[in-house]
């Protein structure tokens, strides 16, 4: 799979603090579809330049694909990482409170970006930024957003509802894949990350973002297709193609009817499926050449 493929079909992409080598090191191995090197929040002020310097050492030519958050456009710090990514090979940038202006300081050129939608403004124009030549994916800061909006501190289900659906529909409306659902910051409760990727899933939210090892395997397995989920849609897609083979558009499978958006949704199933075992492949193939 190529990067771009690879990056459509992503279920969990890994924070780690740009700075620590430890953990940078530790976050290559963890399972991750990407590692994201955080220069924004995860780093102190006065660590930025520690923060870079790792990052140009540490970028594996093979693995888990390769992201650097930036800085926000609005700090002293941007200009500086943007011009430390000119010259490397990195698979996406993300972008903190992204907004179009934000998008328009990056400009036109360069490596795919990920949008990370976390100020009230920017969810307000969440289509425009999901629009944008660059921008490959949305993904929800819910951080930040609740910090704005004066949501309960365990925010959940009810508080994300709107802004979960406003990145799923402007997504899908700009022909991006479907968004990250925000980190779950309780680092000791996989449980808890689990249910909250099962409701972001459900919504139709394509993957997450993740803060510590142990969160990527509960989102690899939420956004994967399960075993039964893909038995359906191969029995959906035989039922629809002997259906249509007889001259009729309806089939009836499990007790339910299925018709073309039925099918739509297995082939996207198999396909999916198809993808993450492909991803999987490439990694561990990747793994045993380091
Ligand atoms: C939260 C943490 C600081 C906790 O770290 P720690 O106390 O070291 O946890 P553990 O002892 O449980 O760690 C066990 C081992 O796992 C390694 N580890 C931990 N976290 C990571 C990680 N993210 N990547 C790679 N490796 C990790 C530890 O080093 C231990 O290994 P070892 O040393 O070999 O024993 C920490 O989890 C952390 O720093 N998390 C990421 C923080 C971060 O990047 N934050 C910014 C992104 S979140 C955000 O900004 C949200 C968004 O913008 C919004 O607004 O919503
Ligand atoms: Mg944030």
């Amino acid at each position: 799979m190529d990067v771009t493929e690879r990056l459509r079909a992503a279920r969990s992409l890994l924070f780690v603090p740009a700075d620590d080598r430890r953990k940078v090191a530790r976050a290559w191995t963890s399972g991750a579809d990407a590692v994201v090197l955080d220069l924004e929040d995860a780093v102190a002020p006065a660590r930025k330049q520690a923060g870079r310097q790792l990052v140009s050492e540490v970028l594996p030519a093979t693995g888990p694909l390769r992201i650097v958050r930036v800085n926000g456009t609005d700090t002293p710090w941007a200009a500086e990482d943007l011009r430390m990514l000119d010259g490397m090979s990195v698979d996406a940038v993300m972008l903190p409170k992204a907004s179009p202006e934000s998008l328009s300081a990056v400009g036109d050129e360069g490596p795919p970006v990920i949008a990370l939608v976390e100020t009230a403004a920017g969810l307000r124009r969440a289509y425009e930024i999901a629009s944008h030549a660059r921008v490959v994916a949305l993904a929800l800061g819910g951080a930040d957003l609740g910090a704005e909006l004066s949501w309960a501190e365990d925010a959940a289900a009810e508080e994300l509802l709107h802004a979960r659906s406003v990145l799923v529909v402007d997504s899908a409306a700009a022909g991006i894949r479907a968004p990250f659902d925000v980190v779950h910051l309780a680092v000791g409760d996989p449980e808890g990350a689990r249910v909250e990727a099962e409701r972001a899933r459900r919504l139709g939210l394509g993957g997450k973002l993740c803060v510590h090892p142990r969160q990527v395997p509960v989102v690899n397995t939420v956004f994967a297709p399960s075993q039964r989920e893909r038995e359906w849609a191969a029995r959906v897609v035989r039922a629809l193609d002997e259906a249509l083979e007889l001259g009729s558009a309806v089939a009836v499978v499990d007790g339910k009817l299925v018709d073309a958006p039925v099918a739509r949704r297995a082939r996207a199933t198999l396909r999916a499926a198809e993808a993450h075992s492909a991803s999987s492949v490439t990694t561990s193939k990747e793994a045993q050449c380091n």
